[in-house]
């Protein structure tokens, strides 16, 4: 069948090895850091600048009427964060800003493409590492043009297991998210890890490295790209009460297998969060 996204597909790579060499240089001067929703939600003039340069490229190429944005940076600056069946590009400029302040060693660009709701393809480039992770619909997920396959562990007692706990420090979140680390850790398996970027996260689960990962209050433009790499890798994506996953809600397990997903989901202490289709636009 012909490929109806190729070009959108391909020009996808190329911009986001452009944003992550934009992203590398910038890590070499200073980094001014602000905050967004609290002190721990980082924000950099590289985000900004980054996701400019990435809608501003696309809207440049595939024109502004027929495709539809949503970035991590505009819906912070009150763009509508909803999901309609036009085509839509889903963007993350960096992913693990928190990395990028403080020279963690994982940063990613993460750009997903959606028609009809559906994700087409997704791309997520790994940029201090230089790995370029990338997937269509139906044909395969790479790393730097190298196929990738989930692990097939299905002992969750040898797995390795990934989540982060965001930025929310509130102390009853806090103690449910530690209280389902605590619960997966004693089951016990090999360890607990997180590199602190969600699009990096789930390409780890893509090439085998890890078994799963889950997080609750991760947004779609962590997430978008990733699914596709996650599931053309041969995994797959729940909800955290096991039920289809949804990429506006905030929710996901992501893992090789389903036998480890409802395994993890068992233990998952789930807590409410909005809905990103829900947040209130401000213009
Ligand atoms: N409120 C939140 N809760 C959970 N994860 C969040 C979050 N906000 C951002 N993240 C993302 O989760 C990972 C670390 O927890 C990062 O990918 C981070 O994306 P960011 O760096 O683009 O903000
Ligand atoms: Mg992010």
């Amino acid at each position: 069948m012909e490929d109806p996204w190729k070009r959108e597909f391909e020009f996808a790579v190329e911009v986001a090895r452009k944003a992550g060499a934009e992203i590398r240089k910038a890590g070499e001067s200073e980094i001014r850091v602000m905050t967004k929703s609290c002190t721990v939600d980082l924000v950099t003039k590289t985000d900004e600048r980054v996701e400019k340069i990435i809608i501003g490229s696309l809207k440049e190429e595939f024109g502004e009427g027929t495709h539809c944005f949503i970035g991590e940076e505009s819906v912070a600056k009150g763009e509508a964060c909803v999901l309609t069946d036009k085509p839509t590009w889903i963007i993350d400029p960096v992913d693990g800003t928190t990395n990028f302040v403080h020279g963690f060693p994982f940063v990613a660009v993460s750009i997903g493409f959606a028609v009809n709701k559906e994700l087409e393809f997704g791309v997520v480039y790994s940029c201090l590492e230089d790995k370029m992770y990338k997937a269509q619909k139906g044909k395969g997920a790479f790393c730097n043009d190298e196929p990738i396959q989930v692990s097939d562990v299905q002992d969750i007692k040898k797995s390795i297991i990934i989540s982060e706990h965001g930025v929310d420090r509130s102390p009853e979140k806090v103690t449910k998210i530690f209280s389902t680390m605590q619960k997966i850790l004693c089951i016990p398996v090999h360890g607990l890890r997180g590199s602190g970027t969600a699009a990096t996260n789930m390409c780890l689960v893509a090439c085998g490295a890890v078994e799963a990962f889950f997080e609750i209050g991760i947004h779609c433009w962590d997430i978008a790209a990733g699914a596709v790499i996650v599931k053309e890798a041969g995994g797959l994506l729940l909800d955290v009460n096991g039920g289809p996953f949804d990429l506006m809600s905030r929710r996901m397990v992501s893992a090789n297998s389903d036998t480890i997903a409802q395994r993890i989901i068992k233990e998952i202490e789930i807590f409410p969060v909005v809905r990103d289709d829900a947040l209130v636009q401000k213009k």
